[in-house]
């Protein structure tokens, strides 16, 4: 005897690891003013894939143990590295791309899939170049815990075509500590207010940005890198005084929805990571010390959205 329910499900294979070698290269990216990034050897393109099988055509194997409509977790993740070696494009997104279509033609079963990358970041080895000072190694790469690209695109059928219905580009785990130049001062005080007012802080936070396309076919077509994007944060980041961390953000969204016109929609989570300042320097008013604060942190988001 079963309660009558309904059902939201989903099934798929996470985080599988892919490292490939030899990929495409990523050439003639339009440069812009906030950034040295034009393109990428992708001698080594590594990147965890995860998949989601939506529908529910397989709720069968929920409800009575009949697998006739699943696909094996497993060969899903047979299917992601085989497609992996013979993929020829140069971008996570194109890879996501083809996979997606892919995974859709080759199994009925499948009503609609999301795909999510992220990259897993490596940096070249810089290594002596005979006469020519340092350079990047061709071969050695060093593994970074740095922020990283994530990718998301969910397919479905459509008539007689496959198209992408949802999709989502981002540039994820930035921590950036700006010594001086931001405040937050005039915010509301009362009797709970122990803050004081800061004309100048140490702004530390964490933040993850994310981007969508107002045409999904411009992410392949008129491409923005993940790298360009980070590099206008940095870029506006340096260059702005903030009066809080909801105007960086504000500032750091113009800049982008100005710099990429291809974007409809850019959104931001960003964390106060702030530390407390526990000394100053007598002689140098520059000099001070920080230290940990308390371990909770100011969580603040947005979303900017194009006017049409
Ligand atoms: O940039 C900030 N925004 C806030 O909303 C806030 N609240 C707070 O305590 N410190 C800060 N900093």
């Amino acid at each position: 005897m079963h309660t009558e329910s309904n059902y939201l499900i989903s099934y798929g294979k996470a985080r599988v690891p892919l490292y490939r070698v030899y990929a495409k290269p990523l050439t003639n990216v339009p440069p812009i003013p906030e950034s040295a990034f034009t393109g990428r050897p992708n001698i080594l393109f590594a990147a965890e894939i995860d998949t989601e099988v939506f529908g529910q055509n397989f709720l069968p194997a929920y409800t009575e143990g009949d697998n006739t409509n699943v696909v094996a977790t497993d060969s899903m993740k047979n299917f992601i590295l085989r497609h992996a070696l013979t993929f020829e494009g140069a971008t996570l997104e194109e890879f996501l791309d083809q996979l997606g279509r892919q995974f859709l033609k080759t199994y009925v079963q499948m009503e609609r899939i999301r795909l999510t990358g992220r990259e897993l970041p490596f940096t070249a080895a810089s290594v002596p170049q005979g006469e020519h000072g340092f350079g990047e190694s061709d071969v050695l790469f060093k593994r970074t815990n740095d922020d990283f690209t994530q990718v998301s695109l969910t397919f479905e059928r459509a008539d007689n075509t496959l198209l992408i219905s949802d999709h989502l580009c981002s540039r994820m785990g930035l921590q950036l500590l700006k010594v001086t130049g931001s405040s937050f001062t005039r915010f509301v005080r009362d009797a709970y207010t122990t803050l004081p007012e800061r004309v100048d802080r140490p702004l530390f936070i964490y933040l993850d940005v994310a981007w969508k396309y107002s045409d999904p076919a411009a992410m392949l077509s008129s491409y923005v890198p993940s790298e360009q994007v980070r590099d206008v944060i940095l870029t506006v980041f340096h260059e702005f005084v903030s009066e809080s961390i909801q105007h960086l953000v504000h500032e750091m969204g113009q800049r982008l929805l100005t710099r990429f016109p291809q974007m409809a929609e850019v959104s931001f989570d960003a964390q106060n990571r702030t530390r407390d300042p526990l000394g100053e320097s007598e002689t140098d008013s520059r000099v001070k010390v920080y230290s940990d604060p308390f371990p909770a942190y100011g969580l603040i988001k947005l979303t900017l959205t194009r006017k049409q």
